[in-house]
């Protein structure tokens, strides 16, 4: 468990992280979600240590990440893909920080392996494409087989493949029992990986909630249903204190309740032509929650979600 309290960090005037709290837990994977500036890679180096809070503190499984006797086995950490000395091989770069670790040696095929860089372990890193780079962050942040992990966009640079490889990767290291911290700018692909968000705008804490509640509460799902006697329909939904509204074509029920509002037609006797219950996205709910916060805007541009019905 990864443990934030008060955390805050100021550069001179400016204040890049304020005051943060919550906690990441294990056995989930928890999304690490902010507009550009927002604070997230400042708040994931502060986790490791690699700089210091101005105010607060950060505990890794209870303690400071100083403290910890091997943080390797800890936490491991992809946070800057090409943090790689250039001259070394991919394999003595996983030898160095094993040696440097603690770490059994025989780790290092094995995460070689499971990211798929067997074949090119005696390259060196400086002639590897951007997703074969990332791959190797990953290897050495599982390298330790540590139960927590946090990665800082990881699918840059991947191609599909590469990122449909991270994201089982993340929801098995999850199932595993691990705690998996990940920040990512591409909310189609969080929104299928994530159980969990934390959300952050000019360094404060915006929402730390499931998936479902998040997008539930900050953008609008409704339920489309569509009869031919809506009049008989919209009577029977305010009576059982539904509210209604007139979409295009047929009526809309802003929440999720379909189960209630089919249970309800039956009951009526109401011939229902259609029963669809339209999930907001994750991006909608997102850009609805952050939109004050948002550092750099193209105002030029209408980038606003969309209201959807009246
Ligand atoms: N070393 C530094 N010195 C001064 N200001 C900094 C420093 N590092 C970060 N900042 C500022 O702190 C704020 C938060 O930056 P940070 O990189 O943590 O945001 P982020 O959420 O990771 O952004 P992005 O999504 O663009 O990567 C920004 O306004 C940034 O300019």
């Amino acid at each position: 468990m990864i443990e934030l309290a008060g955390l805050t960090k100021r550069y001179g005037e400016r204040t890049a992280v304020d005051g943060l709290t919550f906690s990441v837990r294990p056995g989930r994977v928890t999304g690490f979600l902010g507009p550009n500036g927002a604070g997230k890679s400042t708040t994931m180096r502060m986790i490791l240590g690699l700089d210091h809070p101005t105010g607060g503190s950060v505990r890794i499984d209870g303690m400071p990440y100083e403290r910890l006797p091997e943080p390797l086995t800890a936490i491991g950490a992809l946070l800057e893909a090409r943090a790689v000395h250039p001259g070394r091989t991919a394999h003595d770069h996983l030898l160095c920080l094993a040696q440097s670790n603690g770490i059994p040696l025989r780790r290092i095929d094995e995460v070689l392996e499971l990211v798929g860089l067997t074949a090119v372990a005696r390259k060196r890193p400086k002639s590897f494409s951007l997703g074969m780079g990332q791959r190797l962050g990953i290897a050495s942040a599982m390298l330790g087989d540590p139960r927590i992990l946090m990665f800082d966009e990881p699918v840059n640079g991947l191609d599909p493949e590469g990122i449909h490889w991270v994201r089982q990767l993340m929801k098995q290291l999850a199932a595993d029992g691990r705690t998996v911290f990940v920040s990512s700018h591409l909310m189609s692909e969080m929104a299928l990986t994530a159980d969990h968000l934390v959300v952050i705008g000019r360094g404060r804490l915006l929402a730390d909630t499931s998936m479902a509640r998040f997008i539930e509460e900050n953008a609008h799902t409704f339920v489309r249903v569509c009869t031919p006697e809506p009049e008989r329909m919209r009577d029977v939904l305010a009576a059982a204190g539904l509210p209604v509204r007139e979409g295009e074509d047929c009526l809309e029920v802003p929440g999720s309740q379909a189960p209630r509002i089919g249970e309800l037609a039956a009951e009526h006797g109401l011939v229902l032509h259609e029963l669809t219950l339209r999930r907001a996205s994750l991006e909608e709910a997102f850009m609805r929650l952050t939109r004050g916060a948002v550092e750099y805007q193209a105002h030029a541009a209408e980038h606003g979600p969309q209201a959807q019905g009246g």
